[in-house]
C-alpha cells in the first residue's frame, strides 16, 4: 500500500496503560488504537535468526494468532502505570505503529508528538529519545504532558487537568500550559483497579463467564462495567435500593446468549472504588478530596480560575454520574464551603481521547517545528542531549 504519510505531518501517539492512541495531527480522532499488549513467541532453526531472538508480535498480528491458538505466546504489556517497562518491546512496537499502522515507509521523514504521563523524568525521556533518534532515526520529536494536552483539547490553557485512566488518575493545575507540578496529585485508583472489582463482583456468575478465554472474560467484564455500571448519587441509599431498573437495562447477553442480570449491587459498588479506596481494601484520598487538595496547593488568587475549569480526561472519566457527584461532595468538603455555581466541570463528549486530540490540535500549529527537538540538532550536541531534553520537554 502507498503510504499516505505527508512530511509535513505530525504523527500523534498517546502511550496509554490500557490503549496506545495513535494518529495523525489535524485529525479528530486517533486513526488507531493497539491494546498495549505484546506477544512473545520462540522461532525455532529459523537460519534468518541464528540466536533463536523470541519474535513479538503486536495490533492486529497478535489478536490473530490468539484467536486461531496455533502458537504459544507469552503476553505482556511494555506500559505499565503509564511508564513503558520493557523498552525493546516497546521500540519494536513503535516500529509496527509506524510502518504496519500508518504505512510509513521513510521513518526518517517522521516528526513525532509523544504523549506521555506528566510526572515522568526527563532522565526517562532522554532515554525514550535515543530510541526514536538512534533506533527508529525519525525526524523530530516532541514530549508532550498528557495533563496539559487534555486541557489543550477543550481550547483552554489554563485550568485543572482531571485524568482518569487505566492505571492512573492525574490532577494537576495547569497555568498557561505548565503543569504546577507541587500541587499534583495521582493515585492508581483507575480503571483497571474498578474492572477487578467488577470482576470479583461478578464471580456469582463464574460458571457462565469462566467458559470464555481470559481475552473474552477481560473483554466482557470491560463492556459491562463501562455500559452498564453508573457513580451513585448517594451510594448507601442506592446500594439498599431496589431494583428499579427495566427486565431490558439489567440484563446482559454473554457472548454465547446466555443472559445474566446486573443488580444495582453491581451496577454501582466497583466504581465507588473512585470515591471510597476501603471498598477495594485500599488506602486512597477520595478523588473529590483530591481535587480539592491539588487545588488549596495554588495560591489564592488562582484557586478561582481554577474551580471554574475543571477538566475531566481520560476513558474512566465516562462513568455516568461522575460529574453530579462530584459537584456533591466537593461543595461539602471544600474548605469554608463552596457553593455549586462557583465551581464548573470541564465534560467533552471527546473526552475518553482527550489527550490525544489535544496533541493533535498542538501538532497542527506552527509552534510544533519550534517545540521539537530535531535530529541534526540531537545529534550534533552529544553533550548537551540531556539538556536538550530538560528544555524542550513539557
Ligand atoms: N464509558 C466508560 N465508562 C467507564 N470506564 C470507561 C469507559 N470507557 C473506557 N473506560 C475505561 O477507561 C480506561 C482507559 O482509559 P484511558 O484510555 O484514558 O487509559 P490509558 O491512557 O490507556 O491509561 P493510563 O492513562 O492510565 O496510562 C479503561 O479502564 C476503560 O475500561
Amino acid at each position: 500500500m502507498e503510504s499516505e504519510y505527508d512530511q509535513k505531518d505530525i504523527v500523534v501517539i498517546d502511550n496509554g496503560t490500557d490503549t496506545i492512541k495513535v494518529g495523525i495531527s489535524g485529525e479528530d480522532y486517533p486513526r488507531l488504537i493497539y491494546d498495549n499488549k505484546c506477544g512473545s513467541h520462540s522461532v525455532q532453526n529459523d537460519n534468518d535468526n541464528p540466536n533463536n531472538k523470541p519474535q513479538l508480535l503486536f495490533g492486529q498480528d497478535l489478536k490473530k494468532v490468539v484467536k486461531e491458538k496455533k502458537l504459544n505466546v507469552q503476553l505482556s504489556n511494555p506500559i505499565k502505570d503509564g511508564k513503558i517497562d520493557n523498552v525493546e518491546s516497546m521500540k519494536e512496537f513503535w516500529q509496527y505503529i509506524l510502518e504496519d499502522g500508518l504505512q510509513i515507509s521513510e521513518l526518517q521523514q517522521v516528526n513525532l508528538l509523544i504523549i506521555d504521563q506528566v510526572k515522568n523524568s526527563k532522565e526517562y525521556k532522554s532515554k525514550l529519545a535515543e530510541v526514536f533518534f538512534d533506533y527508529l532515526k525519525v525526524q523530530s520529536v516532541l514530549f508532550m504532558n498528557s495533563a496539559s494536552l487534555s486541557l489543550f483539547s477543550t481550547g483552554l490553557v489554563s485550568g485543572l487537568s482531571i485524568e482518569l485512566g487505566h492505571a492512573v488518575n492525574t490532577i494537576v493545575p495547569i497555568y498557561q500550559g505548565f503543569p504546577i507540578m507541587h500541587a499534583l496529585e495521582f493515585s492508581h485508583i483507575s480503571g483497571a483497579e474498578i474492572t477487578q472489582c467488577l470482576e470479583n463482583d461478578l464471580r456469582c456468575y463464574e460458571t457462565l463467564i469462566d467458559k470464555f478465554s481470559e481475552e473474552e472474560k477481560q473483554w466482557i467484564i470491560k463492556d459491562i462495567k463501562e455500559n452498564m455500571c453508573y457513580i451513585a448519587s448517594d451510594y448507601e441509599m442506592q446500594m439498599q435500593s431496589e431494583d428499579n431498573f427495566t427486565e431490558e437495562e439489567r440484563s446482559y447477553e454473554l457472548p454465547d446468549e446466555q443472559v445474566i442480570q446486573i443488580t444495582p449491587q453491581i451496577r454501582y459498588h466497583c466504581s465507588e472504588a473512585l470515591f471510597n479506596s476501603a471498598i477495594i481494601n485500599k488506602n486512597s484520598s477520595s478523588l473529590p478530596q483530591m481535587i480539592v487538595n491539588s487545588i488549596q496547593r495554588c495560591d489564592k488568587e488562582l484557586r478561582q480560575e481554577l474551580l471554574a475549569n475543571m477538566v475531566l480526561g481520560g476513558g474512566t472519566s465516562m462513568f455516568q454520574g461522575l460529574i453530579s457527584r462530584l459537584q456533591d461532595d466537593i461543595c461539602q468538603i471544600y474548605p469554608g464551603g463552596a457553593m455549586r455555581s462557583e465551581f464548573n466541570f470541564v465534560a467533552d463528549f471527546q473526552r475518553k481521547y482527550s489527550a490525544w486530540i489535544g496533541g493533535s490540535m498542538l501538532g497542527s500549529l506552527k509552534t510544533f517545528q519550534s517545540l521539537a527537538i530535531n535530529k541534526q540538532e540531537y545529534e550534533e550536541n552529544p553533550e548537551g542531549k540531556m539538556s536538550l531534553i530538560h528544555k524542550r520537554t513539557f
